[in-house]
């Protein structure tokens, strides 16, 4: 399974996301984050790539783990879980880098024609507040054929 972090930043009523520049999802907004290094827990993991795909630092008492999702492939392809975080509060100032653009969303008006197609169900779920897991299915066209959703107060 390969593992990855994805940190949202929240401030009001507004949602931090980034435009990925290059690799996996080029072209979507999605939130910050990217592959645990060795020797690196979850949450050093998150730190670490949020800071380096938008400049701002987080305290780990600011970072909340607020979801799982599980994506299965077509046979042969390796499945992908995503620690979702919630960011509540940061240093530093955001900036583009070599990875992602950022920019604040009205949280009523996310770009989803713009992001993975399974954002449309877990976002809301996560922006109402709720901890969830999730689990997504794709076939080969990258389709969801199945998927589930369980909230947790
Ligand atoms: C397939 O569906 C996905 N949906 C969503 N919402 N997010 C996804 C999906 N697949 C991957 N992601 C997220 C998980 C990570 O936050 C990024 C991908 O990270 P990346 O491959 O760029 O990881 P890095 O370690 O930053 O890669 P480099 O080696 O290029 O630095 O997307």
């Amino acid at each position: 399974m390969k593992v990855f972090t994805l940190v949202l930043v929240l401030k009001k009523s507004q949602i931090l996301l980034g435009l990925k520049k290059r690799g996996l999802g080029v072209g979507k907004w999605n939130g910050f984050g990217g592959k645990i290094e060795s020797r690196e827990t979850v949450i050093q993991a998150a730190i670490r790539e949020l800071q380096e795909e938008s400049g701002i630092l987080v305290e780990e008492s600011n970072l909340t783990e607020r979801g799982i999702i599980t994506m299965d492939f077509p046979k042969g392809e390796i499945p992908f879980k995503v620690h979702v975080f919630h960011c509540s509060d940061y240093k530093g100032e955001i900036m583009e880098t070599e990875e992602m653009k950022p920019q604040w969303f009205d949280v009523q008006h996310l770009p989803y024609d713009l992001m993975w197609s399974e954002a449309r169900i877990w976002y809301p779920v996560f922006l109402s507040g709720t901890s969830f897991h999730a689990s997504f299915s794709y076939n080969a066209a990258g389709d969801i054929i199945k998927h589930t959703i369980t909230q947790k107060p």
